[in-house]
Order: C-alpha cells, then structure tokens, then sequence
C-alpha cells in the first residue's frame, strides 16, 4: 500500500442511531421468528444458472418439508420460468393450507399487475413490493427526490391494493421493503415504511409485512438493531405489522446482523439455506436456526438430517457448501489436533444420553442433525494420545492405559510426522498391529504353551519363536504368567496388568495388555495380546511386550 494514498479514506463509514435508551442489548431470543425462504427468489437470482421449473418445484417441497410457512416462490414479473412455477403450484394445489407463497416486484405498475396475476386462485399470498430508498440509489438510479420516492411507494402500494381488492376470495397480505433500508436515513425510511402501511390500511385482516434489508452490508450489527429498534418503535399501526429483516452478508455478519435485529425487534427473518443468494449471500437461515437450537429454543424448522438437506440444496443451486461451513460443512464436528481430542474424548467418555450437552469443543451433538460420531477424530502430526486412544476403542475396542497411549501415540507421531498426511482408522489399525501384535514371523512370538503342576508352584512350558528358532522354554512361578516369566529367562517385572473382553458374543476375544520395566532400560514398555482364551492372551501380551523390549535393546546397540 503507499505510504502517501490510503484507499480506506473513500469509503463511508455507517451513521450512528442516536438511541441512548436502546433495550436490545438486555434482550435475548426467546421464540423462533416467522420464517421466509427467499432461496426460489434471492437465492435464484443469485446463481450462475437459474433454476429450472422442475429444480424449482423439487426445491420448493424440500422447504415444506423443512417446516417453512412463508415462502418467496419467485419474480413472476422477470421470467416465464418463476410465473409457471406459481402458477404450477396453484393450478395443481401443491401448497399446503398453512404455507403462504410470496411474490416480489419492483414497484413499477406493469410488473405488478403480471405478479398479481401470477398468484390469482391461491389461498393466500404475499404480494412483495420493493423500491430503494437510500440516497446513492435515489440520486442515481431514481434520480428522484424523496417526496417523489415517497410519491412513488404510495401509487404502488395503492396499485397492489386495487388489484388485489377485486380478487377477495384470497387471503393478500402485502409486503413492503425499502430496499437499502440500512443506508437509508432512518426518517425516510420511515416515512415511506408509514406511507405503505396507510396506502395498504393495515389493519385486522390487513396484515402489512414490512421489511428492512441489509441489502449491502455496511456497518456493524449493533448499528443495524439501533435501527430496527429505532423503527419498531415508531412504525405506524404497529399491531397489524410485522415487523421483518432480510441481512446480506457482505461484511460476513449477515447472522449475527439477523440475531441482534431479533434482539431488537424483528419478528420475522428472511434468508436462504445455508446463506446463497447475492455476492456473499443472504443470512444462512440454517446457521441461525441451530444457533437457536443450541440455546434451548427450538427453531420449528427441521435440519435433524442435515446432509439430505445440503444434498438438495446443492443440487438445485449446483453450488458447493465449504467444508467448514457451520453445522453442514464435512469437517465441522471433525478434531484433528491433539489437545481437542483429548478433551473430546473425555467429553464422551462421561457424557450422558439425555443430559445437557457438555462435550468440549462440539458446539452441538452431531447426532441431533443425523451427523455420525465417525469422523468426529482424525489423526495427523497435529494428534494427540487422546484422539488415537479414541479411535481404537471406538473402532476395535483396545481400551488402552494412560501410559501406553502415551507410548503409542509416540510411534504415531514419527510416522505421521514422516508421511506429513492424515492417517487413516485402517492405517492407524495397522500400525498398532505391527507395533504390539505378533504376526511378523522374523521377531519373537508366541507359538503355545502347556501348564503342569510343579514343585512350589506353577510350571509352564512355552514354545515361543525367536531370531527364527522354535525354543521350548520351562520355568516355575506363583501362576502361569509369572512362570512364562521365568521361563522367558529375562529380568523383567510385571508392572501392568489389564485383560478385557473385546467384540461382542461369539466373536468376542480376550484382550490382555501387560506393561513390563527392565533394569537400567528407562520407562516401561506395553505388550498386547488377543486370543479366545484369556491366559493365552496374557502369555501372548508377555512375549509382546518381551519382544518389544528386545528391539528397543537392539536398537541402542545398533544391531538393528
Ligand atoms: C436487492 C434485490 O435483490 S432486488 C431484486 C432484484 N432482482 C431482479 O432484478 C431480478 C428480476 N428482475 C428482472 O429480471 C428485470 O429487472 C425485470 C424483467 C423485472 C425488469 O426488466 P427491465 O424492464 O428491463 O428493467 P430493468 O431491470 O433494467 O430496470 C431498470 C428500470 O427500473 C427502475 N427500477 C429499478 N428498481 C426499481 C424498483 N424497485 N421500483 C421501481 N422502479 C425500479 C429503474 O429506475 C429503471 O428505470 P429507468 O429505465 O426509467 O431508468
Ligand atoms: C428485500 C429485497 C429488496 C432484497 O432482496 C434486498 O434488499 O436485499
Ligand atoms: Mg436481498
């Protein structure tokens, strides 16, 4: 950047509310508001190509599905395409009795008598009328002054009126929005917001819509709800209003925007799923209908299989959701470093079905949005013990002690850390196998054994495979894993013991872990062992754990 320009100085920064007495701040949100899905409208307007009639029918359902009751179908006015829609979803009473269609246009009379037209025969309908009132729009698109702007809402509104007057067999609500409400200054926007509700005479059986945009993002949220507040407190006929936003997402507040507008007033929220719709989108109603979730208020909206929905969704708009995308995206409830794994492993291990939520790091309980626990912990060089320790118990059922998965994560480590990629449950597997199991036939194992009655005590003779040659092998002991001991004839103490059964009825096995220290080798060294029957898991544990103390010396003395 030159030290002598600062492009920042061409910008306008956002006016402040003068509301001392704002309340909002004290407030929070309590109920769902009103839902409308502008994703057939905004959103279609939004991408490379829109939808067809069929993509928009098939999206349309979806949203029913999902539990909304107002829905923007379209632009009559602009395409053949968003007229057959509405009019395809009237003629063949594809809208159910509680959900209310909505059609938009600019207030230009041509247009609306096409939308008007659009939506005769339904049940209800909310016909949405819009024109900028900000001042860059009024000064250069309009080239208006604002008594003409003001001049212009009131025909409009009184053209929908009379339209819509000589068809009473349909339930009209009408919707105002000033487009650009939030660079409007509040007293215009208020007076042509005043000037549809007289125009509309909102009253009972009346209902008036009125709708405050961030149609660009321009200043932070908490200016946004000084205005919303600031409006709500002195909108005309106020009863039969209701009071709605519709956030972008420029600056990338379009949620918080919507959360601070309900804080403050607004009753009703307009967005599309997972945030399509111009530039960088409408607010994600998702994202804020799971925030909700998540402070004990139910949305009334259904995400509870949120991949169904992200696969509709994506292939109607054939736009991609991000990987990190909040509550859908494929790695959201994915940890792959070590510190959070570990908290989350913990975080499971005490976590009760129905009780509160207090898995640390895991905003929401994937399972609540049909998520699996499956990827919830991935291994790379970021990992730590506890996300491995994770995956094995949760995949083989090795439960290990604290200290082997100290130890083991360290061998992970060195392998990760050499591969530089994530690795896999099966290659993790793998390792773990390689590292305590023995199925490699050039290093130490176990072949059988025999236990007979012996003189002061336990004998045993273990036939174990070393360096390539079967020796059988005869020691005494108080049992037969201390007797393998002294038959192995190495100067190792048992500080560790822990059997458990692994799988689940026929296919179950016994599962023995022993750790053993050796005089002058510093630490302590775990051995595994799996097999039918419990003491052949533990002998077989002891040869693992023998061998392993085998290579570790081998090591040091550089015979391998
Ligand atoms: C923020 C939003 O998302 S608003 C929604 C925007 N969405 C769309 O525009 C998608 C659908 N629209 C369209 O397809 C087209 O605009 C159509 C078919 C409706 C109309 O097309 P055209 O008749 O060619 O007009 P065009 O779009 O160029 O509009 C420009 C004219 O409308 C006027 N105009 C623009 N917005 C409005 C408005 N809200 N109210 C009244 N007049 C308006 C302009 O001042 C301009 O007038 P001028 O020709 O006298 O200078
Ligand atoms: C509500 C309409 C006019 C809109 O889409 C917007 O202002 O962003
Ligand atoms: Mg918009």
């Amino acid at each position: 950047m030159s030290m002598l320009k600062n492009p920042a100085t061409k910008y306008r920064p956002a006016y402040k509310v003068d509301l001392p007495d704002r309340t909002w701040p004290n407030k929070a949100i309590e109920n769902a508001p009103i839902w409308l899905s502008t994703d057939l409208r905004d959103g279609n307007q939004a991408i490379f190509e829109p939808m067809s009639v069929a993509t928009k029918l098939d999206f349309f359902k979806e949203l029913v599905r999902i539990g909304f009751k107002e829905i923007e179908v379209g632009f009559p006015a602009a395409s053949q395409i968003d007229f057959d829609v509405v009019r395809h979803l009237i003629e063949n009473d594809q809208i159910p009795d509680d959900v209310t269609p909505m059609v938009m246009t600019q207030a230009r009379d041509d247009l609306i008598e096409r939308t008007v037209e659009s939506v005769i025969g339904a049940k209800s309908a909310i016909v949405h009328i819009y024109n900028s009132t900000a001042p860059v729009w009024r000064n250069t698109v309009f080239r208006m002054t604002v008594p003409e702007v003001i001049d212009m809402v009131k025909k409009r509104v009184q053209k929908v009126k009379e339209l819509t007057d000589a068809h009473p067999e349909t339930q009209w609500v009408l919707q105002y929005s000033p487009e650009c409400f939030n660079m409007t200054e509040l007293d215009v926007a208020l007076q042509a917001c005043n000037t549809a509700i007289e125009a509309w005479e909102a009253g009972p059986n009346r209902k008036i819509i009125i709708n405050l945009p961030t149609t660009v993002e321009w200043s932070t949220p908490n200016v946004f709800a000084d205005q919303i507040e600031w409006m709500d407190r002195r909108l005309a006929r106020r009863e039969h209003v209701v009071l709605s936003v519709h956030p972008h997402n420029d600056r990338g507040t379009g949620v918080a925007t919507a959360e601070l507008a309900m804080m403050a007033g607004a009753q009703r929220v307009e967005g599309c799923l997972f945030g399509n719709g111009e530039r960088c989108g409408n607010v994600d109603i998702v994202t804020l209908a799971l925030n909700m979730y998540t402070q004990g208020v139910h949305p009334n909206l259904d995400f509870s299989d949120i991949n169904a929905v992200a696969r509709v969704v994506e292939s109607c708009t054939q736009l991609p959701i991000h990987p990190r995308h909040p509550y859908v995206g494929d790695l959201v409830y994915t940890a792959f470093s070590g510190s959070h794994q570990d908290a989350i492993k913990k975080g499971f291990d005490i976590q009760k079905p129905d009780a509160i939520w207090e898995v640390p790091y895991l905003p929401i309980d994937p399972v609540d949005v049909g998520r699996t626990y499956d990827s919830v912990i991935r291994v790379n060089s970021q990992s730590g013990k506890g996300g491995i320790a994770y995956i094995l118990e949760r995949e083989h059922g090795v439960v290990m002690p604290r200290r082997m998965q100290v130890e083991f994560s360290g061998v992970v480590q060195k392998v990760s850390d050499s591969t530089a990629a994530e690795m896999t449950s099966p290659a993790l597997w793998a390792l773990f196998e390689q590292t305590y199991l023995q199925n490699d036939e050039s290093q130490p194992r176990y072949i059988s054994h025999k236990v007979f009655d012996a003189e002061g005590g336990q004998g045993i003779e273990i036939t174990v495979q070393q360096h390539g040659e079967i020796s059988r092998l005869e020691g005494v002991g108080n049992g037969p894993l201390d007797a393998a001991v002294q038959a192995l004839g190495i100067p190792m103490d048992i500080v560790g013991f822990e059997e458990r059964s692994v799988g689940q009825g026929a296919k179950s096995k016994a599962m023995a872990i022993i750790e053993v220290s050796v005089p002058n080798m510093p630490g302590s060294k775990f051995g595994v062992g799996f097999h039918d029957n419990i003491t052949t898991a533990s002998l077989m544990a002891l040869v693992s754990a023998w061998r392993r103390v085998d290579q570790s010396a081998r090591v040091k003395t550089n015979q391998i």
